[in-house]
């Protein structure tokens, strides 16, 4: 768990692992969060696929109904990324219904578009 502060809100996040063990977890983990951030890697299309199943596996859970989410390809710094726009594709965002959906690109080596991110985050704050 990691918080971040801004001014007087504090968001508090859970890294939850990847791999498979570890997906069984992520619907009890995401029960009655503000906010879901789901991060892929856009260097490696090969795993899309699972990506997106994975994805719509959890957001089809009756618990997690509502709760807005914000995914985000990560390694925009790399050559072979994928666009946002093929992003959205390949994860089939667009079928998401009954929730805010959010995607953006990042690269958390270099430190590009987090800020958006928090900025995001803290809209979702305290709801
Ligand atoms: N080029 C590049 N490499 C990155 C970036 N972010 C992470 N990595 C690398 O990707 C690898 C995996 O990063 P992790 O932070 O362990 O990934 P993770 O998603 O937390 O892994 P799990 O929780 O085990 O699923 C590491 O070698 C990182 O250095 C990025 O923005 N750009």
């Amino acid at each position: 768990m990691k918080r971040v502060q801004r001014g007087h809100v504090t968001i508090k996040c859970w890294d939850l692992g990847g791999q498979p063990r570890f997906r069984p977890m992520w619907e009890r983990y995401c029960r009655g969060v503000s906010a879901i951030v789901f991060i892929v890697d856009i260097a490696d299309d090969a795993k899309l696929p699972v990506a997106k199943d994975e994805l719509h596996s959890l957001m089809s859970q009756k618990t997690l109904e509502g709760i807005p989410l914000l995914v985000l390809g990560n390694k925009s710094d790399l050559p072979n990324k994928i666009s946002v726009d093929e992003l959205i594709d390949a994860l089939d965002l667009k079928t998401i219904a009954h929730r805010e959906v959010s995607c953006y690109g990042i690269s958390a080596k270099e430190e590009t578009n987090l800020e958006a991110v928090v900025q995001w985050l803290m809209k979702w704050a305290n709801r």
